[in-house]
């Protein structure tokens, strides 16, 4: 019974629905019902409409807690390679700032990523990917930005379309070009920025893009470099969002509200008036507490300033191989609290509510009527749970639009 198909009902539920704009919706001796991949019964088991009562599909999850598919808007999980040592170096003192301008950091895997062929490429990512699915997570964006020239950008978005396809959930596609400068435009970077904004309607014209990102930062690129392939994306409709104010407050913030952005992601040293900006466009701030953990940063994003304006934070993996290699989102909310004093209701909405807003995706993120029957049943007594244990076997199956794909 447990390979539903796209129709099929759960009963013996207790749901955690994250129905409204605060708590966890709680609802107990619950159901829920779906049919084509879509939720159309919610609530009570008493209240089950007739029509379901032959529903042949019917799993019970024997008293389980259920929380909608976790959704990580922030990863860049397909590379090769991995950057081990320049956690050993840094262990021994040397900054991410150092060694990136040594020509290590994110170049050192872009390397790495050139020299593999699409295939070697998907075999090294996807069981990331699913060590992120069986921790829960349903949805899956996923960045180029290792590649650096138009045929690698566009190698690694395949790759992350057919992990998507081969997993069975959802991976949508953000186009990173501007993430660093490559060897062959050592030293013109207004040339290179020219190239990256005629690589997208190219890259998009396949299909494989469905939002741009950039690094703006003193090791990445200049406000008004961003500003530049924002404009080649607007033109094109594609939504943005931002590697923002990381290192230190270049603006970020407030460049990514003027183009009416989906997000602004790190944030650690975004201003008040970025905060402001963001709130007045409803731009979600994602916050990255992986990398903040990797890189033992000590300045915190400015969440009460977030909670005062009432801008949404989505919490993230940034699951890459120099700054945050995490592989489960659950850990990610466990950082979000114990480093950025979320609570775990906060750190499960941003999880869910608050990063599909960050994708521009308005069909999930809450247990509701409508929205894509992407579920977990989880093996815990308390909701807290989630973010309380650091690692540990929680997820006992993940569905996503009604078939279990773990
Ligand atoms: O170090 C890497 O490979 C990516 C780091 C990642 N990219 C970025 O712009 N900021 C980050 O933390
Ligand atoms: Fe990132």
């Amino acid at each position: 019974a447990h390979e539903l198909a796209h129709t099929g009902l759960l009963v013996g539920a207790r749901l955690i629905t994250l129905a409204g704009n605060e708590g966890y919706g709680i609802v107990e001796d619950a159901a829920l019902g779906w049919r084509q991949g879509r939720l159309d019964f919610v609530g009570a088991l008493q209240d089950v409409p007739d029509a379901w009562r032959s529903e042949r599909d019917v799993v019970d999850a024997q008293g389980r807690w259920i929380t909608p598919g976790l959704i990580d808007c922030h990863t860049h999980a397909v590379f090769a390679g991995d950057r081990a040592s320049e956690f050993e170096q840094r262990l021994q003192g040397a900054s991410y700032e150092e060694i990136a301008r040594a020509g290590g950091g994110i170049v050192s895997s872009v390397r790495a990523t050139r020299a593999a062929s699409e295939d070697a490429l998907f075999d090294a990512s996807l069981p990331r990917a699913r060590a992120l699915l069986r921790d829960g997570v349903t949805s899956l964006e996923i960045k180029s930005g290792y590649g650096l020239d138009f045929a690698n950008e566009r190698k690694m978005l395949r790759v992350a379309r057919r992990i998507g396809e081969v997993l069975g959930i959802t991976v949508r596609t953000t186009f990173l070009g501007a993430h660093a400068l490559p060897p062959e435009f050592a030293g013109r970077a207004d040339d290179y920025v020219e190239a990256v904004c005629e690589w997208l309607p190219r890259l998009q014209e396949e299909g494989l893009v469905d939002a741009v990102d950039a690094f703006c930062e003193r090791i990445g690129f200049t406000v008004a470099q961003t500003r530049k392939v924002f404009e080649a994306a607007r033109a094109l409709g594609l939504p943005v969002k931002l590697h923002a104010d990381q290192l230190s407050d270049g603006g970020g913030g407030a460049l990514v509200a003027e183009f009416g952005g989906l997000s602004a992601d790190h944030v650690e040293h975004t201003s008040e008036a970025g905060v402001r900006a963001m709130a007045a466009a409803g731009t979600v701030a994602v916050l990255l507490p992986g990398a903040f953990h990797v890189l033992r940063e000590t300045t915190l994003p400015p969440l009460d300033a977030f909670r005062a304006h009432g801008v949404p934070m989505a919490v993230a993996t940034d699951c890459n191989p120099g700054t945050s290699p995490l592989q489960s989102l659950r850990l990610a909310m466990s950082l979000a609290c114990t480093h950025f004093r979320l609570t775990p209701q906060e750190a499960l909405r941003g999880a869910t509510v608050h990063a599909a807003r960050a994708l521009g995706l308005a069909d999930r993120g809450r247990l509701q009527v409508g929205q894509r029957a992407d579920f977990v049943l989880w093996n815990m007594a308390h909701p807290a749970e989630l973010a309380y244990w650091l690692g540990g076997e929680l997820v006992e199956a993940v569905y996503a639009e009604g078939r279990r794909v773990a």
